[in-house]
């Protein structure tokens, strides 16, 4: 089974859901993303910050599935920013995951404070240009730094991947990004599985309709029409959570979902936080 796809704004498409592979390394990762591809995923999350580029290489190499039928993104450090310094950057991302092209690219923070992600993303739609990225995006971007990004160069990102979960819901960032045609992916979809699966709404309302709690807040995103990049280790939890395309919920229960808002999980305020 694989997910649907979205139209993404470039004409290019996307999964409707992906696998986060943050804390996928060495033997143990490859086999868990070789797998994972067999079980039906083919939007895969990296970044060179994670140090597994190398890891989702191997699986993709060792994988049947056709490259060009994956969808790889990794993404630009904080410490890379810059014209020149994005080249680089990519050109050692690319060279890790043994591709010749990187199929989404995203700036990982915009890190304010050092005020050079318009260079970057000026760098990135060269490389959209050279045909070595075939879509570029941004993660962890506020509604005016989007805007600076489009009135600076023109050109819209097709992502915004930012934390997006039942606790964290980003109404009026979502509507933003559907003014312009941004696809939202979410970060931390399951809330890093803390107590959200927990919580007597979600667990009530999966028991209701027979699904685990995991795959009802899965199934909220796609409710929500986020691309949401679940990361398991592990087989059955990584086939649970893709299989939720065979059920919907209810508007009310979505607003239910929702109504768990309470803030960030941590202190990952994109104005403040630098990652670099
Ligand atoms: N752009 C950015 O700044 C950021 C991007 N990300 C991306 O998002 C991805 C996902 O986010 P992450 O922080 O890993 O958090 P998630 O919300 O995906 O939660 C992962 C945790 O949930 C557990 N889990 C997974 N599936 C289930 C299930 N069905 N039932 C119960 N527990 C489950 C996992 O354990 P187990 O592995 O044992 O199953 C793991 O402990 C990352 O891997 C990364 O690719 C993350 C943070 C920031
Ligand atoms: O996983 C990512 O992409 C990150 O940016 C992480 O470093 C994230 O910020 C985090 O997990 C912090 O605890």
């Amino acid at each position: 089974m694989t997910a649907p796809v979205y139209a993404l704004r470039d004409g290019n498409s996307i999964p409707a859901l992906g696998l986060g592979t943050y804390g996928l390394d060495d033997k143990a990762g490859v086999a868990a993303i070789v797998d994972a591809i067999d079980e039906g995923y083919r939007l895969i999350d990296t970044a060179y910050n994670y140090g597994n580029e190398g890891v989702v290489a191997e699986a993709v190499r060792r994988s049947p599935v056709d490259r060009s039928d994956l969808m790889i993104t990794t993404k630009l450090p904080g410490r890379h920013h810059g014209f020149d310094e994005t080249f680089a950057s990519f050109e050692q991302s690319r060279s890790r995951l043994d591709l010749d092209w990187v199929d989404l690219y995203l700036i990982h923070w915009p890190n304010p404070r050092i005020d050079k992600y318009v260079d970057s993303w000026r760098a990135m739609i060269k490389l959209l240009e050279r045909g070595v990225v075939r879509s570029i995006g941004v993660s962890n971007f506020t509604e005016p730094m989007l805007q600076r990004l489009i009135d600076e160069t023109g050109v819209v990102p097709v992502v915004n991947q930012v934390e997006l979960h039942p606790y964290f819901p980003q109404a009026p960032l979502r509507a933003f990004h559907a003014e312009l045609g941004i696809r939202t992916e979410s970060w931390s979809p399951l809330a890093k599985r803390s107590e959200l699966l927990a919580e007597p709404v979600v667990t009530g309302l999966a028991a209701g309709l027979g699904v685990t709690p995991a795959q009802l807040v899965l199934r909220w995103h796609v409710e929500l029409g986020t691309v949401p990049i679940p990361k398991s280790a592990d087989a059955a939890r990584r086939r649970e959570n893709l299989d939720v395309f065979g059920f919907s919920l209810a508007p009310e229960h979505v607003e239910a979902i929702s109504s768990l808002e309470r803030g960030r999980l941590w202190g990952g305020d994109p104005d403040t936080h630098e990652e670099m």
